[in-house]
């Protein structure tokens, strides 16, 4: 039996989503179903899905079509109780993944636009995910996450690229979600990965990665903030016009690679615009923010069979 799903499309910087309101946790989607809304011929087309529910009902569908309670959720208000939203987040075949950079500012955009939430400009909110909870501000006609701790993660990968001559060593870097990034020389070597193919690592992980190409800009640092170009391959969704935790993972290790005396601001730019990443201190350590745009482009009803 086909039932209408209401949804909103939206977009950071080309990455885009299919969002829809379940605060109960009523209607949690079958990776089948997902991935058919995220298809670009025959459903809405998208590079993941969200899921707007409160941690506190957050679930999953088991594929004998049970629903069962996600501990995600109960966590995320032991992290802060103040995180009543969770970004429940899907790519594009259905997988889940801890978190997306792009896609939790397009969230708050949602939670805000659809009157779930107030978020004043200069507001922060705290959202749940499974990579942990996540502060937002609203800063005007942008949003702040604060991406919390990150990790050099799964060592230094010899990474295949199609279109790229020769192997070249990643970097493992994990932001929530898992990253191995990758130095190219030039714009040239950058504009010619093929990236319909997903990339080889060796040894792979078993829990996949999205592979992030960069190119340092010349000069590479301009008025203190550190340039850098990125095309990525997204873990479950393919090559995207930009991915925000690559983002971040790609400047992290594009400051480790210059070494002392590099900046902590960085500017990013990827196929669908450009992205701000800071580095900064706390008490608990080093934290990485993501600054950039959120869209809301359409709303729609679509029928799930
Ligand atoms: N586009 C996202 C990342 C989405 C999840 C990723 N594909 C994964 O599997 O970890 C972003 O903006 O961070």
């Amino acid at each position: 039996m086909a039932t209408a799903l209401h949804f909103t499309k939206g977009h950071g910087t080309g990455n885009d989503f299919v969002l829809y309101s379940d605060p109960e946790g009523e209607r949690p989607l079958s990776p089948g179903q997902i991935a058919s809304l995220c298809d670009r011929h025959f459903g809405i087309g998208a590079d993941g899905v969200i899921r707007a529910v409160k941690s506190k009902n957050l679930n999953t569908l088991r594929s004998d079509g049970a629903l069962i309670p996600d501990p995600a959720g109960a966590s995320a208000l032991t992290e802060d109780s103040a995180a009543e939203w969770f970004m429940d987040y899907y790519n594009a075949d259905g997988s889940l993944s801890e978190m997306c950079g792009n896609g939790i500012r397009v969230y708050a955009k949602y939670l805000l636009e659809s009157g779930l939430a107030v978020i004043n400009p200069g507001d922060t909110m705290a959202i749940g995910t499974r990579g942990g909870v996540r502060d937002l501000t609203n800063s005007g006609n942008n949003f702040q996450v604060d991406m919390g701790r990150w990790r050099f993660d799964g060592g230094e990968p010899l990474v295949r690229v199609k279109g790229v001559a020769v192997q070249r060593p990643g970097i493992g870097i994990n932001v929530g979600n898992p990253h191995v990034v990758v130095a190219l020389s030039h714009d040239a070597e950058l504009d010619g990965a093929d990236l319909t193919f997903v990339p080889q690592l060796d040894p792979a992980t078993p829990e996949g990665a999205n592979v992030e190409l960069v190119v340092m800009r010349d000069p590479m640092v301009k008025d203190g903030v550190g340039q850098i170009r990125m095309r990525v391959h997204e873990r479950g969704s393919g090559e995207t016009l930009s991915c925000g935790t690559g983002v971040v993972a790609a400047a992290l290790a594009t400051r480790h690679w210059a070494g002392a005396g590099a900046p902590n601001s960085w500017r990013v730019e990827v196929p669908g615009g450009s992205l701000a990443v800071r580095m900064f201190p706390t008490e608990e350590g080093e934290h990485v923010s993501l600054s950039g745009p959120a869209e809301l482009v359409f709303t729609g009803i679509v029928e799930l069979a």
